[in-house]
């Protein structure tokens, strides 16, 4: 015995068996952590690189490779709370591969083994949850369990019983004598904010992610708490089966299911090949958000049930099934510190800022948090590891903390009560608001570097090489102390030699706060705008010329530029289609504003708040002394004769010739006000069918009403003419 065990290792040098001995150890305990304790503290992507690593190491040293070793098993098998019970067929693993070539090597295997026989791919999404076991006797539910080692789960039947699409009893009449149901369940990812502040508030530790929640909540000792928690389960897959002839394809197994009243999954789709199996995965890596559970990655089964028999299994996975992984969204970083920053409109925003980390293909260094509240109930101190997500094209987010390694070291957030930038203080966005924000609009340099990042950008202005930085150093500069702008209007009147000896530091776009350079973890400062011979750089040439250039933009763009609380680019449109100079708007009543088309209540009173501060017509002066255009074409006396000038036409109801903004257009382009509501000093109503109350009003007050024809007659000759055709409340 002891002489075969030596000749079997003679091969494997030391520092190898140490190392596989180390890394087994360092498997089992995160194995146990995220099992038992339902509270990992590494990533999956983390855990799956130290199970290849093991892998690889057996590879190379096959005789390392012992059935006890942590890649032979499908997990451990632990003591827990939990009555341990015996699976009635093993509930086994999946095998993963994280590229192309191991799938089509995959389907190449499958595809020798079977030779000439027909088969399919049957490809389902593989849900991030906590897999269970669900034994239906006679059609009852008589058992749910977790999977444990595979051959013995820990009994979870009250709490599973809780689960509302769970049923306990499948319906219609051919139901088995005995079946086991396998199944993900999984915790929703939009409750799972909930979910933690309703335990930070409770004292209890936070989930560091939901398939943690999944997992925490249905092993609870208690099925009441159970309860609380929002789970879903979809079922993947059968285990024995007893009673019941006739299953040939998993693809109608799974009808089956359904028609018992089993939650599957309306994901599935059967394939014909590996192109197909490919688009599968195509399909769901671009659209992986939009299924109602997390997802990661993509199961490949062969769908003949008889073939997966040919094909068999290990001790820890099928051969017929293989797992598809996509590139994790979670990974495990260290909350460095929690900051403000300050937004556009004043908003402060907490940040995480983290030890950098790439995710989904990005390096991630800041992860919003919103607001005060939005901490708390996230549960995270400043020093905990965290876990942050990035999925897709969303921005990062922090989903929990990995409160098991805490070392008592770590603080909460405190929310400063003034404005990190300009030091003034704080208040709430609206009475009674969580949102703060800093009320200094016009000085505060975080609050004008916004709005200048916006004036300048695409839907604005449109100014190439300002970007974010440039806004940041002509804003609070760390030298020169003055800095060139001081608000909106000096930027047309910006010089070479203001820029020149300029430096600040490099910001982050999303959070406003100085990024640092990953190596010296120190704060970026650049020269922004000279050369090493101080001479302007090319960049900085070309924004001078761009501002300029910018004095000739449309006057919707400019609109939107400045920054007007509910002013976004369509009613900029809209106030610059019936207005055409900004005069023009700053004269008019908020009535005038409000009957705008595509204006409004809101719009027309935030334009009257706009023009009402000082230092708002103050950057109107300026721009204008620096010869911004700041009327649109059309609008001038040498732009054709507007014979409908200082009229006031309301129409209503369906015209036959014109569409209601056809008609409306007509109108204004002759210098006619189109409003919306009628008054005693509306100059006509034009009516069409089935006009409503606009039409009474207008009866009411004695004000001239226009058919369709009317219409014509006044875009034609002229009021007077029309006021001949009009109808009015004596006929
Ligand atoms: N972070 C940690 O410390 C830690 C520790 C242990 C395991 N893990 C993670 O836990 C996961 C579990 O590992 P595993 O061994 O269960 O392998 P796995 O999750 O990669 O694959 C097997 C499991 O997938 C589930 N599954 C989901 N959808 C399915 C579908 N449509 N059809 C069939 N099965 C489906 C089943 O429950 C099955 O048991 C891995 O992602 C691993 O990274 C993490
Ligand atoms: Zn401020």
């Amino acid at each position: 015995m002891a002489g075969d065990q030596q000749a079997e290792t003679t091969n494997v040098p030391a520092e190898a068996r140490e190392q596989h001995v180390q890394l087994a150890e360092q498997i089992e305990e995160h194995r146990f952590r995220y099992y038992v304790n339902d509270a990992p503290v590494i990533s999956d992507a983390e855990f799956d690189r130290l199970l290849r690593e093991l892998e690889a190491l057996e590879e190379e040293y096959p005789e390392l490779r012992t059935p006890d070793s942590p890649t032979q098993k499908v997990a451990g098998s632990y003591e827990t709370e939990f009555t341990a019970v015996r699976h009635r067929s093993r509930m086994l693993s999946l095998d993963n591969t994280f590229n192309d070539d191991d799938l089509a090597a995959w389907t190449e295997r499958v595809r020798r083994e079977l030779g000439e026989q027909e088969y399919h791919f049957l490809c389902e999404l593989k849900v991030d949850g906590l897999a269970v076991n669900l034994t239906y006797e006679r059609g009852r539910l008589t058992r749910a369990a977790t999977r444990g080692d595979g051959r013995t789960g820990e009994d979870i039947t009250p709490n599973v019983r809780t689960i509302a699409e769970v049923p306990d009893r499948l319906k219609g009449d051919r139901v088995p004598d005995l079946v086991e149901i396998r199944g993900e369940v999984y915790f929703p990812m939009e409750k799972f904010e909930e979910l933690n502040r309703r335990l930070v508030e409770a004292g209890d530790k936070p989930f560091a992610n939901p398939r943690n929640a999944a997992a925490g909540s249905l092993r609870q000792k208690d099925p009441r708490v159970t309860a609380t928690r929002p789970l879903h389960l979809v079922v993947h897959g059968i285990g024995a089966l007893e009673g019941f002839e006739g299953m040939t394809r998993l693809s109608e197994a799974y009808d089956l299911l359904k028609s018992w009243g089993l939650p599957t999954s309306r994901h599935n789709r059967v394939v014909d090949d590996l192109g197909g199996v490919r688009e599968f995965i195509a399909h769901y890596g671009e659209n992986r958000h939009s299924v109602e559970h997390e997802i990661d990655g993509v199961v490949v089964k062969l769908d003949e049930i008889r073939l997966q028999g040919r094909l068999g299994s290990t001790a820890r996975a099928p051969r017929w099934a293989i797992a598809y992984k996509y590139a994790p969204e979670e990974v495990n970083t260290k909350l460095v510190d929690i900051r403000v920053g300050v937004g556009r409109t004043g908003r402060v925003t907490p940040y995480a800022q983290v030890e950098p980390v790439t995710v989904a293909g990005s390096e991630v260094e800041f992860a919003t948090l919103h607001n005060q509240d939005v901490v708390k109930a996230k549960g995270v101190l400043i020093g905990d590891t965290v876990v942050l997500r990035k999925a897709g094209d969303v921005i990062p987010e922090i989903l929990g903390p990995v409160a098991d390694l805490r070392d008592g070291s770590e603080r909460e957030f405190v929310m400063p009560g003034e404005c990190p930038e300009c030091g003034t203080p704080l208040r709430p966005m609206k009475e009674g608001d969580v949102d703060l924000r800093c009320p200094n609009a016009r000085a505060c340099p975080a609050q004008l570097r916004e709005r200048l990042f916006y004036l300048a950008g695409r839907k604005a202005l449109d100014i190439e090489h300002f970007g974010y930085v440039a806004a940041a150093a002509l804003t609070k500069p760390l030298e020169p102390a003055d800095p060139p702008l001081k608000d909106e209007g000096d930027l047309f009147d910006l010089t070479v030699d203001q820029l020149l000896p300029i430096k600040a530091y490099v910001l982050d776009q999303d959070s406003g706060l100085p990024k640092r350079d990953p190596k010296t973890g120190e704060e970026k400062i650049a020269t922004v705008f000279a050369n090493q011979e101080g001479k302007a750089k090319k960049n900085a040439l070309a924004m001078l010329e761009n501002i300029a250039a910018a004095k000739e933009r449309p006057l919707a763009r400019l609109l939107t530029g400045l920054s007007i609380r509910h002013v976004g680019p369509v009613a900029a449109e809209a106030l610059a289609r019936a207005f055409r100079s900004i005069d023009r708007i700053e004269e008019a009543s908020e009535e005038e504003l409000k009957n705008t088309e595509g204006v409004g209540e809101i719009v027309a009173a935030a334009v009257k708040q706009w023009f009402a501060e000082e230092w708002h017509r103050e950057i109107i002066r300026k721009w204008k002394a620096a010869g911004v255009r700041m009327e649109d074409e059309g609008s001038g006396e040498d732009e054709g004769p507007r014979p409908l000038e200082g009229l006031t036409v309301v129409v209503t109801g369906t015209l036959e010739h014109f569409t209601r903004d056809g008609a409306k257009e007509a109108l204004q382009s002759r210098g006619a006000k189109v409003t919306g509501s009628v008054s005693k000093k509306t100059s006509f109503v034009v009516v069409g069918d089935n006009p409503g109350s606009k039409y009474d009003k207008a009866m009411q007050l004695k004000v001239p009403v226009l058919n369709e024809e009317g219409l014509n007659v006044l875009l034609g000759q002229g009021p007077e003419a029309a006021a001949e055709v009009a109808l009015s409340a004596e006929e």
